[in-house]
């Protein structure tokens, strides 16, 4: 069994067109969320929402995203290719959970503390994926943070969609992870 370092260094962005069409089971994705809701939360407020697609309604989720896409953008940006990619990002994965914070009614707990807590919640939903040999892109493209998706899961002004994790499996998804700037230039140490 990995290691809790294991799993966080080995954890990767795993694209969905290299996804192989493999179905997760319904309960390992009810398991993530459970890990999930155990974030921390500043004064319990739990903003962490999830909008879960399984089966069919990944496709159309998908179709719904394209047509989001297309009914948004001026005639002459429309792109072809875009549609026809948000169309088809369903095709070899297996669940899209859409993350969203819904705004607590505490007005003591800044906007940004219930977007920290709900970024906790996706952490632990790609560690423990990680740990159960599951692919993952967490997924701001298209329209995710567009106001017409807003719309389209109904929140309200202060709430916000954090992103669509496509989920699914990967042959490969253990690649070496880069980072561009050195552990020490983003640390200050005093002692
Ligand atoms: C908030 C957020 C949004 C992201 N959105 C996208 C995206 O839209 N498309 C994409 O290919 N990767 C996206 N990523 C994944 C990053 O590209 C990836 O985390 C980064 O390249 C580091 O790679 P690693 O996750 O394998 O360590 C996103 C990551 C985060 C944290």
């Amino acid at each position: 069994m990995a290691t809790l370092t294991q799993i966080i260094e080995n954890r990767r962005s795993i694209k969905p067109a290299v996804m192989n069409g493999q179905k997760i089971e319904d309960n390992v994705i009810r398991e993530l969320l459970q890990l999930a809701d155990w974030a921390p939360t500043h004064a319990k407020t739990e903003p962490w929402r999830f909008v879960v697609y399984a089966g069919e309604a990944v496709a159309r989720f998908c179709a719904d995203h394209a047509n989001l896409y297309k009914e948004n953008t001026p005639a002459e940006r429309f792109n072809q290719g875009t549609f026809d990619n948000l169309t088809n990002m369903g095709n070899n994965l297996s669940h899209i959970v859409a993350v969203y914070m819904k705004r607590g009614a505490n007005p003591n707990i800044p906007v940004i503390e219930e977007l920290a807590a709900t970024s906790c919640a996706v952490q632990n939903i790609l560690l423990g994926a990680e740990a159960n040999g599951i692919a993952v892109l967490w997924s701001t493209g298209g329209m995710t943070l567009k106001p017409a998706m807003k719309q389209y899961f109904q929140l309200e002004e202060e709430d916000a969609v954090l992103g669509l994790l496509y989920m699914g499996y990967a042959a490969d998804s253990s690649k070496p992870g880069a980072r561009n700037t050195p552990l020490e230039q983003k640390v200050q140490w005093h002692s």
